[in-house]
């Protein structure tokens, strides 16, 4: 039972040594933290802060969290008399209240005809998993740069996550999704466009590659083209998070420019001999196998490689966190059976375009909601921080940033689920003829227009934007690391490019002005 107290008598108390401070309805003695406080003791001794009401102070300087931090929470000695915090602990699973934080679909008294009730459902649940098991750890690794758990994987491959996150499809069937939430055939791309919008919303972009997004890029080649047994051997090890992979494409030689890529195998026997370097490939620190496009005889063949003897990853240092795993890859004389050739030999291209779309699409997903999350922040800081005795939304500059950041949140994602609606109706033929075009117009734009709101959000939050940690360390994040959505899967310009000659080769030649 908290101790009760009037402001009055907390009002006594506002010395060096003897000093308590109302935040939020709570009172907490600060006499012996104020030496420790990181913004220094004057700030607490100073008049209307010691012994007095100092929320708005509080909420202008620090996150919320702050107060719930353990270290912290015990500072507080009890409650003011008559008065309700306002500010409450987030509870796990639970839907923002703040305007367009959510997609419409989630946001309260407004419809959509692309979710059903299963994914209200399977959201719900998602979310909590994510928020009380996932989140914690993403912040961690975000920080420390490690990979993730085992433990982790392993919560993650009981849940089908793993699998969930290839998309619809064969390898589903028989697994029991979230417990039982969806049946393998009831799971579409809505289901998957979730996994994605969870992942991406806790200002940990590393981590978001870092969660086995090479099983996502890396392991569709092996479903789709594998031999029978090499399927057998290889997708088991990795749906149970036992085994990791990674897509060993990109060279510091090529990138989009598959042609010009380096790395040759050479058949001797029934095996092949792979020479050659991959850069930026990610979770290929810890991968234990490679799906790696190779220059073989009869052209661009896709191989898959164990980590074995001749392989060598080394970290790259990026922007984001090392916790992505991203490799510079060395395969020297690595002997690998011919039977893991994933394809006919030469015909890899086609193996690797067909991967392209769904990818494009995912990243789409995790960079809009990141998007979406910094649009939430900015909300929140605008409202909270007071400027010239007013709060920042006040200020008719800053209303229309917010305006334009909410309008291309918006504007994306309505996109994003009219594509995402088609992919649940076309057969996988009409998608790979069809949607190529606007999903490359539709990453490209997403991207663009994440680049643009990383730069209003930077305005807004001020030099707190490029401050690592505190009030604005979601916006220094997300500055820093939404160029990797514009580069990874196809470059911003190549990919809208890609969209318009794509269209320009179904123009009717009748069509004249
Ligand atoms: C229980 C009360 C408080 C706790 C536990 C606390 C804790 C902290 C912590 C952990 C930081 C480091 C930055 C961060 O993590 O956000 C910080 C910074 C700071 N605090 Fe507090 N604080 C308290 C109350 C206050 C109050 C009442 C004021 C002012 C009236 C204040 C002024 C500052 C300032 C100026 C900074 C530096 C902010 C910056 O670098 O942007 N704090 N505080």
């Amino acid at each position: 039972m908290a101790r009760v107290l009037t402001r009055d008598e907390i009002s006594k108390h506002n010395t060096e040594g003897n000093l308590w401070i109302i935040v939020d309805s709570k009172v907490y003695d600060v006499s012996r933290f104020a030496d420790l406080h990181p913004g220094g003791d004057t700030v607490l001794l100073a008049e209307g802060v010691a012994g007095q009401d100092a929320t708005e102070a509080f909420f202008g300087l620090h996150r919320h969290e702050v107060l719930l931090r353990p270290q912290y929470a015990k500072l507080q000695i009890g409650v003011v008399e008559g008065e309700q915090e306002l500010v409450k602990k987030p509870v796990a699973g639970s839907v923002s209240k703040v305007p367009y934080a959510e997609p419409t679909w989630l946001a309260e008294g407004f419809r959509s005809p692309y979710y059903t009730d299963n994914h209200r459902k399977y959201q719900s649940a998602l979310r909590k998993f994510f928020e009380e098991e996932v989140q914690p750890e993403a912040l961690q690794c975000e920080a420390n740069g490690k990979k993730i758990s085992q433990g982790l994987v392993d919560k993650l491959a009981a849940l089908e996550i793993i699998a969930m996150r290839l998309g619809p499809g064969k390898h589903l069937s028989g697994r029991t999704l979230m417990n039982g939430i969806v049946r393998p055939e009831e799971f579409d791309y809505f289901h998957e466009l979730i996994i994605n919008f969870e992942l991406a919303r806790f200002g940990t972009r590393g981590f978001v590659d870092g969660l086995l997004n090479g099983a996502v890029i890396g392991l569709p080649p092996v479903l789709n083209y594998g031999s029978p047994e090499l399927q057998a051997e290889i997708v088991p090890q990795v749906l149970s998070g036992k085994k990791y992979i990674a897509l060993a494409i990109s060279e510091a030689f090529a990138g989009s420019d598959v042609a010009g890529l380096q790395t040759t195998a050479v058949r001797d026997g029934d095996h092949w001999v792979i020479n050659g370097t991959k850069k930026w490939i990610t979770n290929g620190t810890f991968a234990d196998y490679f799906t790696t496009g190779c220059k073989t005889k009869t052209g661009f063949t896709v191989i898959l490689i164990p980590r074995s003897e001749g392989v060598e990853t080394k970290p790259i240092k990026t922007a984001y966190s090392p916790t992505a795993g991203t490799a510079y890859v060395v395969f020297k004389n690595v002997r690998v059976p011919v039977a893991n050739t994933l394809g006919k030999e030469g015909a890899g291209l086609s193996v690797i375009l067909t991967n392209f779309n769904h990818e494009r699409w995912m990243v789409t997903c995790t960079a809009l909601s990141a998007q979406r999350f910094v649009v939430e922040e900015c909300l929140k800081w605008a409202t909270q921080r007071h400027v010239f005795g007013k709060p920042l939304t006040s200020q008719a500059v800053i209303r229309s940033k917010l305006a334009d950041m909410i309008s291309r949140v918006e504007a994306c994602h309505n996109w994003l689920e009219v594509i995402t609606h088609q992919m649940n109706n076309m057969s996988y033929n009409e998608m790979s003829k069809r949607l190529a075009g606007p999903i490359g117009l539709l990453k490209s734009y997403v991207t663009r227009c994440g680049r643009a709101t990383a730069e209003d959000s930077t305005q807004i939050f001020g030099g707190r934007s490029i401050t690592v940690g505190g009030m604005g360390k979601n916006v220094e994040i997300f500055h820093r690391t939404s160029g990797f959505d514009a580069i990874l899967a196809g470059a911003e310009d190549v990919l809208a490019d890609l969209g318009v000659r794509q269209a320009l080769k179904n123009m009717p030649s009748e069509a004249k002005l």
